[in-house]
C-alpha cells in the first residue's frame, strides 16, 4: 500500500466564533480514516482583532511566512474587524487573500431540504474574484468647502477577470460531469456573469467582456456550459425568487460577497455555507460567516460551514475521496435533523454536532 500523504495545515481561528469552529475543523481532519491515504499535521497561527490589540499587528509576518513556506493548505475562522477606522488595523483575511494570490473565493450553497418558499433544491456556487475591485482598499479623504469627501478605487483587471471566469467555467463543467455521472438531468451547466456595466462600463464593463471572452473557450462549449449575464441588482432579485435556476455565478469581489450571504439566507443559515480561497496549488478553507459576536462564547455556533470548508479545501488539494467522506457525513447529520444548532431551529451545541459528524465519517 502507498504511504499516506501528509498535508500540513495552518490553523487560524481569528476572533469570536472562529475560536469555536476552527477546533471543530481540526477534529474532523484528525478523525478521517487513515484508509483514505492522507494524514495531517497542524500549525497554530495568529491573526485578527485580538492579535492586533495584543501586538499592534492584525496579520503577523510569521503567519504569512509559515503558510508560504510550511503549509499545503489552511483553515481560517473569522475576524472581528471594527466598523470604524482603526489606525494600523486592516482586515487580515482580505490581506491574506492578496498576499498568497488566492484569486478565487468559491462558495457552494446547497439547501438541506425543500421548504414552502423553495420547493426545488437550491444547489449553486458563487465564484467571487478575491484580489481586487473595491477590496484593493485604496481610499482617501480630502477636505472641500462643503466638508470632507471620501473616495475609493475600484480596480478591475483583464487578468483577474479572465482567470476567475475561467475557474467558473471549469467548476460548471465539473459539476455537469458529476450530475451526468449520477444520471441527474435536472439542470444544464450554466455560468451567470454578474456585473453593473450599465452604470460602470469601464470597470464592470471590463469584468463583463473579459468574462465572456474567457467563457467562450471551446472546452466550455464542448462541456455544454451555457453563459448568461445578469446585472447585479436584478441578479439578487432573481436569486431570491428562483434560486433553483442558478448553477455557477461569477462576480467581482464585492458583489460576490453580497451574493453569497444572500444565498446563505435562502438555505436558512450562514452557518451552513463554506468557502475556499483558492490560488495555484494552495487553498484556505473559510466559513462564509463572520465572527458572530452575538453568539460567541456560548458554544452554539454552527460548525457545518467550517466542516464543509474543510471538505472544499481537501477538494482543491486533490483529496477528493477525503472530501467526499466529509461531505457525506455532514449531509447525513443535516438530513437526519436531530442534532441541529439554534440557527437551524435545534438546540444542539457546537460540539454535539461535531461529534455526530465524526460518528458518520
Ligand atoms: N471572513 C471574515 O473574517 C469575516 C469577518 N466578518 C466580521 O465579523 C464581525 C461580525 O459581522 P456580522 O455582520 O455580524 O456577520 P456575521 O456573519 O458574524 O453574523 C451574522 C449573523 O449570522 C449568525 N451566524 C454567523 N455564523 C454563524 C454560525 N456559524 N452559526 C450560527 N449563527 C451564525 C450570527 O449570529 C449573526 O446573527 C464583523 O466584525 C465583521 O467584520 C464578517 C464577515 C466575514
Ligand atoms: O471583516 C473582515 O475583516 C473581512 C470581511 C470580508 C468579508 O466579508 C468576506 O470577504 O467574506
Amino acid at each position: 500500500m502507498a504511504a499516506a500523504r501528509t498535508l500540513r495545515i495552518g490553523l487560524i481561528p481569528g476572533d469570536g466564533i472562529g475560536r469555536e469552529v476552527i477546533p471543530a475543523g481540526r477534529r474532523i481532519l484528525e478523525a478521517l480514516p487513515s484508509s483514505l491515504g492522507v494524514k495531517f499535521s497542524f500549525v497554530d497561527l495568529e491573526a485578527g482583532f485580538d492579535t492586533f490589540k495584543q501586538t499592534g499587528v492584525a496579520l503577523p509576518d510569521r503567519t504569512v511566512e509559515t503558510l508560504k513556506k510550511e503549509c499545503d493548505g489552511a483553515l481560517f475562522g473569522a475576524v472581528s474587524s471594527p466598523t470604524t477606522a482603526t489606525k494600523g488595523y486592516s482586515s487580515p483575511i482580505v490581506a491574506l487573500r492578496k498576499k498568497l494570490d488566492l484569486y478565487a473565493n468559491v462558495r457552494p450553497v446547497k439547501s438541506v431540504a425543500p421548504s414552502p418558499a423553495y420547493p426545488e433544491p437550491i444547489d449553486l456556487v458563487t465564484v467571487r474574484e478575491n484580489t481586487e475591485d473595491l477590496y484593493v482598499k485604496e481610499e482617501r479623504t480630502y477636505d472641500t468647502p462643503d466638508g470632507p469627501v471620501a473616495e475609493a478605487i475600484k480596480r478591475i483587471s483583464t487578468r483577474a477577470s479572465t482567470r476567475i471566469a475561467t475557474m467558473a467555467g471549469e467548476i460548471a463543467a465539473r459539476r455537469a460531469r458529476v450530475r451526468q455521472s449520477l444520471g441527474d438531468s435536472s439542470k444544464q451547466a450554466l455560468v451567470t456573469v454578474t456585473h453593473k456595466s450599465n452604470v460602470l462600463p469601464q470597470t464592470d464593463g471590463l469584468f463583463r467582456s473579459s468574462s465572456f471572452a474567457a467563457l467562450a473557450q471551446q472546452r466550455f462549449k464542448d462541456a455544454g456550459v451555457k453563459v448568461e449575464e445578469q446585472i447585479i441588482d436584478s441578479m439578487l432579485y432573481k436569486l431570491v425568487l428562483q434560486p433553483a435556476y442558478y448553477d455557477v455565478i461569477v462576480a467581482p469581489n464585492l458583489y460576490g460577497d453580497l451574493l453569497s450571504d444572500t444565498a446563505a439566507a435562502l438555505v436558512k443559515s450562514l452557518g451552513l455555507v463554506p468557502s475556499a480561497n483558492v490560488g495555484d496549488g494552495f487553498a484556505i478553507g473559510e466559513p462564509c460567516h463572520g465572527s458572530a459576536p452575538d453568539i460567541a462564547g456560548k458554544g452554539i455556533s454552527n460548525p457545518i460551514a467550517t466542516l464543509r470548508s474543510v471538505a472544499l479545501m481537501l477538494d482543491f488539494l486533490n483529496e477528493e475521496e477525503a472530501a467526499a467522506r466529509n461531505y457525506k457525513a455532514v449531509d447525513g447529520n443535516l438530513a437526519e435533523g436531530k442534532l441541529l444548532t439554534p440557527d437551524m431551529g435545534g438546540k444542539a451545541k457546537t460540539n454535539e454536532v461535531v461529534e455526530d459528524v465524526i460518528r458518520r465519517l
